[in-house]
C-alpha cells in the first residue's frame, strides 16, 4: 500500500505487515518513542502519508502491572495523540486493542458494544487507548484482536515449542477460552480495512477479529504439539492452579460479525497459520 506509515517495526504485527507492505515506511523504537506521544505525533505531522497503523504497543501482561505509568502513555496516550494528528490531516487512522479489555464472564462471545471490564493493567491501558482514539474525532479502526502467533517475537506456540522440548508433561490452564490469531491474518485484515476506509471516508469504528475455532490455551496447546510433532502431555488445569501477577478473562470469545459485515473479512482458521508459522520456524517456508 501507497503513503503508508506504521509504527512498530520488530513485534509480531508489525514484522507481517513488512511481508504484506513493504513499501510502507516502518518506525521503530529509535525513530518513534510511544513513551513519548507528542514525538510519535510530530512524526505524522511531518510526514507525507495517506493512512497510518499503529501495530506497537506494551503487550507484556504480567509486567505491566509493576510499571502502570509508562504503560498509560504507550497503550493510552500515544495512541491519542497519533489519532489527534491523523485527523488533523484528515487520513486514516488504524490501531489494534485486545480480549484483555473484557472482564471474561459468562461464555457468549463478546461483541463491539458489550461493556468491557479489564481485569488488570494492560487491559485498562487498552481500553483506555480505544477511547481516547475515538475521541479525537477523525476517521479511525480499531481491530481488537486476541492470542496472537506469529514465527517471530514472543508468543504462546514458541513457548510451548521452547517448554515441550524440555519436559513430557506440562500443566496449561483450560478454563480460559479464545481465538488464537496468526499475526499474518491481522496484517491483512489491516490492510483490507485501510483501502476500505480510503474508498469510503465513512467506515470505520470497532471491530472484533480473532482466529477460528475458540478453545482454550490447553487445547492450543495440544493442537501444536501434534502439529509440530513433538511429544509433550499437556494436562489441563484451572486458572486458580496457575498464579501470576496479572489476572486474564476467562470468556475470551470475540464474535466477529461486524468486520464480516462492514469489509467482508472472514475469521481465518488459527490451525492453517498454525502450520504456516511451524513452516517457518523449520525454515522451510
Ligand atoms: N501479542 C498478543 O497476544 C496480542 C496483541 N494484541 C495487540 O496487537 C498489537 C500488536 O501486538 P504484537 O505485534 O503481538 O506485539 P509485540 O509484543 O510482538 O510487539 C510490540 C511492538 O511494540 C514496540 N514497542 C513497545 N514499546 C514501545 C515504545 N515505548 N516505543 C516504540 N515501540 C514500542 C516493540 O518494539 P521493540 O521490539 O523495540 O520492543 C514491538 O515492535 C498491540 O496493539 C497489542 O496490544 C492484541 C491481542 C493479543
Ligand atoms: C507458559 C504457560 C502459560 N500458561 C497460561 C498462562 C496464560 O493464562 C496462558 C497464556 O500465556 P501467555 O503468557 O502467552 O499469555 P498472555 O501473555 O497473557 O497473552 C495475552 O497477551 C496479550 C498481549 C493479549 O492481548 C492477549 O490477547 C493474550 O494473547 O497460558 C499455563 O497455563 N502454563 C504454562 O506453562
Ligand atoms: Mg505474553
Amino acid at each position: 500500500m501507497e503513503g503508508l506509515l506504521v509504527f512498530g517495526r520488530t513485534g509480531q504485527l508489525a514484522r507481517e505487515l513488512t511481508r504484506l507492505a513493504p513499501r510502507a515506511q516502518f518506525l521503530g523504537r529509535d525513530a518513534a518513542d510511544l513513551a513519548d506521544p507528542a514525538a510519535c505525533a510530530s512524526m505524522i505531522r511531518n510526514a507525507s502519508c495517506t493512512a497510518v497503523i499503529n501495530a506497537a504497543a506494551y503487550t507484556a501482561v504480567d509486567r505491566a502491572e509493576s510499571e502502570p505509568k509508562r504503560v498509560q502513555l504507550v497503550n493510552a496516550d500515544a495512541p491519542a495523540a497519533m489519532a489527534r494528528a491523523t485527523a488533523e490531516k484528515n487520513i486514516p487512522f488504524l490501531h489494534v486493542s485486545t480480549d484483555y479489555v473484557f472482564d471474561g464472564t459468562g461464555n457468549r462471545p463478546w461483541i463491539e458494544s458489550d461493556p468491557a471490564g479489564p481485569l488488570g493493567i494492560y487491559g485498562a491501558s487498552k481500553l483506555e487507548g480505544e477511547r481516547k482514539v475515538a475521541a479525537a474525532g477523525g476517521q479511525s479502526a480499531v481491530l481488537r484482536t486476541s492470542w496472537v502467533f506469529s514465527a517471530h517475537g514472543s508468543n504462546f506456540v514458541k513457548s510451548m515449542l521452547c517448554l515441550g522440548k524440555e519436559r513430557s508433561e506440562l500443566n496449561i490452564v483450560s478454563d480460559q477460552v479464545g481465538g488464537p490469531t496468526p499475526a499474518a491474518d491481522i496484517a491483512a485484515a489491516l490492510l483490507v480495512t485501510a483501502r476500505a476506509m480510503q474508498t469510503d471516508r465513512g467506515k470505520g469504528g470497532l471491530y472484533h477479529f480473532a482466529g477460528a475455532p475458540d478453545v482454550s490455551w490447553a487445547g492450543f496447546a495440544r493442537e501444536i504439539f501434534a502439529q509440530a510433532g513433538q511429544n509433550c502431555y499437556v494436562s489441563e488445569i484451572s486458572t486458580a492452579d496457575y498464579p501470576t501477577p496479572a489476572r486474564r478473562p476467562g470468556n475470551s470469545r470475540l464474535n466477529c460479525d461486524r468486520i464480516a459485515a462492514d469489509f467482508g473479512i472472514s475469521r481465518p482458521d488459527w490451525r492453517v497459520g498454525l502450520a504456516g508459522v511451524l513452516d517457518r520456524l523449520r525454515g522451510s517456508a
